[in-house]
């Protein structure tokens, strides 16, 4: 099997670097192709998806991605158009791979309890998932761009789109999600206001008519957010679409602890996906040996379960991570009096040896 391993930028190579360690110790035998993407590919190639690199996406098996971003040339990559932003590079290969159906879990480890921006009683057995739809809404909808009025002003245009097809594929992944756990499902959308999520509301609900074990209830997206911070142990599986997703999952990353804790797995109709953390490069803190690897580690875990149905290795990977947590290691992120600081490296190391004391016994 080949396994594509796309650091990008910033802290990406860091921590993929880490995710590598356990990768090549729980697959052996698999085949590791490395290929540059977002900053790494406008530097290597003049863009940010090179044509290499989608070309080992499509043949691989899976994907490891770190993350995209950063200024390109000194120049702010939010003032730059969209080809030659490090972003798209991401954008283009979901986009390609048909990879519509992102799962955010956020879970939170016990012994982060104390590490959580929000109250132990309102946080204890916080285990949910997003799932974020990722190949539609303002992401991709046309027109899109910054044009110029009849009256010669600038105008800045995004569209919310959704078809119909595209609501009922996340939908049925959402219900199925949902079965195979706590069987609820939220639905967030802001239906009372845009027509985009009356339809959205409306498809999900009729998906929900082949599935009536699971149950499903409707927020809109702000009452959403209030009730993420309220009472975050409502939630299973929250579906919603690609912005949405984007914003509350960062909010949801918090409630573990810290950002450098959630991994992702976005998937299309076959197995084959792409696996990374949920945060991006971290600029205030690359290349210094201090961030979290757990996210992109725990995403491998996410990558034997989703492409390889490894599940008992999947586990594996996620106990190591929390035995290693139960010995006291912590990154700066999630440090806690009492605990011992170390870096991006030392954590990875930790997880191995985690790994390694655990296949020995
Ligand atoms: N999937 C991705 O590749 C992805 C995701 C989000 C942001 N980005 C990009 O990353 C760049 C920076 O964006 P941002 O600052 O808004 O978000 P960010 O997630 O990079 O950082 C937000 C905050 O979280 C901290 N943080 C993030 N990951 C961490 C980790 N593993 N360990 C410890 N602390 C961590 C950072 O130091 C920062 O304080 C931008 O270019 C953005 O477009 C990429
Ligand atoms: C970097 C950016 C394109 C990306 C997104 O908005 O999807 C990121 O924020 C994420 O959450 O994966
Ligand atoms: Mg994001």
């Amino acid at each position: 099997m080949t396994i594509a391993v796309m650091g990008g930028d910033g802290i990406g190579p860091e921590v993929t670097a880490q995710a590598v360690k356990v990768l090549r110790h729980m697959l052996p035998n698999a085949e590791l192709e490395w290929a540059p993407i977002g900053l790494a590919g406008i530097e290597a190639r003049g863009k940010p998806l090179p044509d290499e690199t989608l070309a080992l996406a499509k043949r691989a098996d899976a994907i490891l991605l770190g993350s995209v971003g950063g200024s390109v040339r000194g120049l702010d990559e939010a003032r730059l158009p969209r080809a030659e932003r490090p972003g798209t590079g991401l954008l283009d290969l979901r986009e390609a791979l048909v990879l519509f159906a992102n799962y955010r879990p956020a879970v939170l480890y016990p012994e982060l309890i104390g590490a959580s921006s929000l109250r132990p009683e309102v946080i204890e057995g916080l285990d949910l998932i997003i799932l974020r739809e990722l190949n539609g809404d303002a992401y991709f909808g046309e027109p899109r761009g910054i044009t110029t009025t009849p009256s010669n002003e600038r105008v800045g245009i995004n569209t919310i789109r959704y078809t119909e097809s595209e609501i009922e594929r996340i939908a049925h992944a959402a219900f199925r999600c949902a079965r195979g756990r706590r069987k609820k499902l939220c639905s967030v959308d802001k239906a009372n206001v845009l027509e985009v999520m009356q339809l959205w509301r409306e498809v999900v609900t009729r998906v929900g008519r082949d599935y009536p074990d699971v149950e499903l209830s409707h927020l809109f997206i702000d009452a959403a957010s209030m009730e993420l911070v309220r009472k975050p142990t409502q939630f299973d599986v929250i579906v919603t679409g690609n912005m949405f997703g984007d914003i509350l999952s960062d909010a949801a990353a918090m409630l573990t602890g810290s950002i450098g804790m959630l991994p992702s797995a976005s998937l299309g109709h076959d197995h084959r996906g792409l696996y990374e953390p949920v945060h991006g490069t971290a600029p205030d803190i690359a290349g210094k040996d201090i961030a979290n690897p757990l996210a992109a580690i725990l995403s491998v875990a996410m990558m034997l379960r989703h492409s390889f149905g490894l599940e008992d290795r999947a586990a594996q990977v996620e106990a190591a991570a929390r035995a290693v947590l139960a010995q006291g290691y912590r990154t700066a992120d999630i440090q806690q009096p009492g605990c011992r600081l170390v870096g991006t490296r030392e954590m990875g190391d930790a997880v191995l040896d985690a790994l390694r004391s655990a296949s020995s016994h």
